[in-house]
């Protein structure tokens, strides 16, 4: 007896081609109503699923391929005297082969003005069923739910090469697919952030040579439900391949360039931003950021919310950059930096917009989830607990500095002056260590500076070692026991502070 494939299919795209393959081998073709036209277009010979089950498709399609006749014949264990006896009693013969994509469920609730009603319709029922009892049956079912499986599939066949270890790895993928079509139909369902449980796919973006070290192995997976500014919707101009670290030093980079709105370059090194700029342009934003910290650029990732011209493509060039990412660089530009054999160059569109996803952390044992740090400080959000109040250019610089202290690992300490880092403090285990690092690198910068704390001074060293190397005003959350401590300290130096209410760890 003839070997039968069951065809049914969404993505029709080559289908006839493989179903011509299978004919050649001597499949019997199955098929459904919009596959079966197309393949009978084709001159390919192919049943009706129909008139295998002698019952016709109903409600609109929603029933087409639910009938015991197709899933007693996909899932009946053929070393299983009993089950084969059922199916000669019953008159059902056996499908060897699967082939079904499913309808396009996220492709569906992506499109802009689509209704509730159409999203559901485009929840698949028939397809995962006849998938997933292709896949239990890979002892003797194939199961292909890849169109890029095809060629590979008939080869194996005619070769035959498809043995028992090659389908359950078709089956594999099967199980991998369906879980990412629930989970994303769960998604859709869900309202609540933190459900019983928390079921996200990522796919795969790309195989990393190796992680954070050379000795780990790594691959970058990116959200297919993330719409947001992303790297992972980013178009490489040119250089080697991402590492893991790139991605790392270069999402941070975008989180921080989300931030500020007028032209900014940032200077991204291992997380930590090295030196950011705004200015009128972008050329002087990146100047700024440049100088912010000469020696820390070196090796790192700039950022830059403006097309690059050749002038700032010069500049850029003479230092040793790993990345440089903007929205647009002009074909001067552009050939200039390509000289450049080992920098990566990506364009990506710099929306200001603030992302929706969810951070996972992964601990032993489980995940810790939280939303995102999108919160925004204003102006309107300050309070003035001391006798002297900023200036207008130090409120502007003190919301500038307090942006960028958001993205340091903390304890931080980010001081600014005229929209221009002058010295970051990063990841110390106490705060006024994280002042010391940021005064020292600052050395003169300091004087007529400000200062942002990501979180609350315990106690009023902080604020005195500042005031001494001449900053001006201070920017922190506020809330600790001894405020008041901090508050006298800043009066007894003449500087102001502002509170924000708000503290930013990010650990
Ligand atoms: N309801 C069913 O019995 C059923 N059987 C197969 N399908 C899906 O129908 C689609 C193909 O339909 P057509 O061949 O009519 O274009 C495939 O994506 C397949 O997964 C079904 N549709 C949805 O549940």
């Amino acid at each position: 007896m003839k070997k039968r494939a069951l065809i049914s299919v969404s993505d029709k795209d080559n289908i006839t081609n493989f179903a011509k393959g299978l004919v050649d081998l001597d499949y019997e073709i199955i098929s459904t109503g919009g596959t079966l036209n197309k393949l009978t277009e084709a001159g390919i010979q192919a049943t009706a699923v129909e008139d295998v089950t002698g019952f016709p498709e109903m409600l609109g399609g929603r029933v087409k391929t639910l009938h015991p006749i197709i899933h007693a014949g996909l899932l009946a264990k053929r070393d299983n005297a009993d089950h084969q006896k059922q199916l000669t009693e019953s008159d059902i013969d056996l499908i060897d082969m699967v082939v079904v994509n499913l309808y396009p469920f996220k492709q569906t609730f992506d499109q802009l003005d689509v209704t509730e009603e159409e999203v559901i319709e485009n929840i698949d029922v028939g397809g995962p069923t006849m998938l997933r009892a292709a896949a239990k049956s890979f002892a003797d079912v194939t199961v292909v739910v890849d169109p890029d499986d095809y060629d590979s599939t008939l080869k194996s066949i005619q070769e035959n090469r498809l043995d028992k270890t090659e389908r359950k790895k078709l089956a594999a993928k099967v199980f991998r697919h369906t879980a990412q079509y629930d989970s994303m139909i769960a998604s859709y369902f869900t309202e609540d952030a933190f459900p019983e449980n928390y079921t996200i796919t990522y796919e795969k973006a790309q195989t990393l040579r190796y992680g954070e070290n050379p000795h780990q192995t790594a691959a970058f997976y990116k959200n297919p439900t993330e719409t947001a500014m992303s790297l992972a919707s980013a178009k490489q101009l040119h250089g080697k391949e991402l590492s893991y670290n790139n991605i790392q030093d270069a999402n941070a980079a975008l989180e921080i360039i989300a931030e500020y709105g007028s032209p900014t370059a940032v200077a991204v090194k291992h997380m930590n931003p090295c030196g950011i700029g705004v200015a009128e342009g972008i050329n002087r934003a990146f100047s700024k950021a440049y100088e912010a910290d000469p020696v820390s650029i070196f090796g790192g990732i700039v950022a830059c919310n403006r097309k690059i011209d050749v002038e700032l493509a010069t500049q850029l060039s003479g230092i040793f950059l790993e990345i440089v990412i903007a929205p647009e660089f002009t074909d001067d530009a552009l050939a200039v930096l390509t000289k450049k054999k080992n920098i990566r160059l990506l364009e990506l569109a710099m929306v200001n917009e603030q992302s929706t996803y969810h951070k996972l952390t992964t601990i032993k044992g489980g995940v810790l989830i939280q939303s995102n740090d999108d919160a925004e400080v204003e102006q309107k959000d300050l309070t003035f607990p001391t006798d002297k109040k900023p200036s207008e250019d130090e409120i502007k610089d003190l919301l500038f500095a307090w942006k960028a202290v958001k993205h340091v690992k903390s304890n931080a300490i980010v001081l600014a002056k005229g929209l221009q880092t002058v010295g970051v403090g990063a990841g110390q285990m106490n705060r006024v260590g994280a002042a010391d690092i940021a005064l020292e690198q600052a050395e003169e910068k300091a004087k007529d500076a400000v200062m942002a704390s990501d979180a609350f001074f315990p106690m009023p060293d902080t604020v005195e070692i500042a005031a001494k190397a001449g900053i001006t005003a201070v920017i922190q959350p506020g809330g600790s026991k001894r405020d008041q401590d901090s508050i006298d300290m800043c009066n007894k130096y003449g500087i102001s502070m502002v509170y924000t209410g708000m503290r930013h760890f990010k650990h």
